[in-house]
């Protein structure tokens, strides 16, 4: 009896976003997120109620007023530009493909996704989280509930997780290109890279050689420390600095969004909103600045680092900040995550 060819399942993964700006929508996502033992790393006897009881009550109606600036007509910019890189993606790997999309917290969920990929009876299923360098409150919480799925399954299809493309040329020749295209407008004098702050612990704990001294230790990428966000973040960076024909003191590689006070657990350094208050001081007025943590525009691109960073900057005496926009769903980005895929 002939069979049809079978397709090969994608499942594209980003990290979650509210169903609406609205206060109670971002509360129900934060308990969410917030209560992922991979984010915060406390016992849940101590997780649940403090960051349900406490933490997420307090920060969501601040949230909620910044999500209200980020909405667009389209709704979150994360989660439309991940529908529309799994449409075009779907159009470029073509019919033995099929490409489902998800989110970590609230909607659209995982389990939907997979399912969509179970039904059509797919051969086997490649996961991509959509987070170049691994973390395991990113990457790490994505697998983490792949597999808490698929483990009811009665039959377990060979599944395929792309755990990290931080120094895929396709991506990092999507950046470069979208960093050209705003060089090519006008002169800056400093780039700055800024990535997604994790706790230093985090590191430390996915680092069972203890190789990692948060020094010049992550500035090659060895059988060691593959999977060291901050080591990876690095080598992004110098792969895009390369790409720019930019020197080593011509950038700056610094991290973001750290969520707990300093009182706690130091995240990883130096923190993006320190450094460039010391820019105008050293000459340094119009910053071009990259967020390579992200590959869709959300609230930590667009807000934090767009609208936030460049006030604070201004503040400082600086004159021109400029945010590079994401990958989004960007031809060249599409081609390079197809070509990914399709070696997988
Ligand atoms: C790049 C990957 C990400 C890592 C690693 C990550 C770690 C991490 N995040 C928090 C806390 C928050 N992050 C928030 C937003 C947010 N985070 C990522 C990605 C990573 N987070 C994205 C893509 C977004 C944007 C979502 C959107 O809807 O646009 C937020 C919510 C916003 C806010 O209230 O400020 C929180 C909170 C922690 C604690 C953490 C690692 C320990
Ligand atoms: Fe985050
Ligand atoms: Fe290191």
């Amino acid at each position: 009896m002939p069979t049809s060819a079978r397709r090969i399942g994608v499942l594209l993964v980003n990290l979650g976003t509210p169903d609406s700006p609205e206060t109670s929508d971002v509360r129900r996502y934060l308990n969410e997120f917030l209560t992922d033992g991979r984010v915060v790393d406390m016992p849940a006897a101590i997780r649940y109620p403090l960051f349900q009881g406490l933490v997420v009550p307090l920060r969501a109606p601040k949230s909620a007023k910044i999500y209200k600036e980020l909405w667009t007509d389209r709704g979150s910019p994360l989660l439309f530009h991940g529908l529309d890189l799994k449409e075009k993606l779907q159009q470029v790997l073509g019919d033995g493909y099929l490409v489902a999309f998800g989110m970590r917290y609230q909607k659209p969920s995982i389990a939907g996704a997979l399912e969509e990929l179970r039904a059509a009876a797919v051969e086997r299923i490649v996961v991509l989280p959509l987070f170049p360098q691994y973390a395991s409150a990113s990457t790490g919480s994505v697998q983490e509930k792949v597999m808490a799925i698929v483990k009811d399954w009665w039959i377990v299809p060979s599944i395929n997780f792309i755990s990290q493309f931080a120094t895929e040329p396709g991506f990092i020749a999507a950046i470069v290109a979208r960093g050209r295209a705003e060089m090519d407008k006008r002169p800056y004098d400093h780039v700055v890279l800024s990535y997604h702050g994790i706790p230093e612990r985090h590191v430390k704990k996915g680092d069972p050689t203890n190789y990692c001294r948060f020094g010049s230790c992550c500035d090659t990428l060895t059988e060691q420390n593959q999977y060291c966000y901050r080591a990876q973040c690095f080598a992004t960076s110098r792969l895009v600095a390369e790409g720019l024909g930019l020197k080593p003191e011509q950038y700056t590689v610094s991290f973001q969004s750290r969520l707990q006070s300093r009182l706690r657990d130091p995240w990883l350094q130096p923190y993006t909103d320190e450094v460039l208050k010391e820019f105008p001081a050293k000459g340094i007025k119009n910053v071009l600045a990259f967020s390579p943590a992200f590959v869709a525009d959300c609230l930590e691109t667009t807000i934090e680092v767009g609208e936030e960073f460049k006030e604070l900057f201004e503040e400082a005496g600086g004159e021109h900040w400029q945010l590079v926009p994401s990958l989004n769903s960007e031809p060249q980005w599409v081609e390079a995550v197809a070509d990914m895929l399709r070696r997988s």
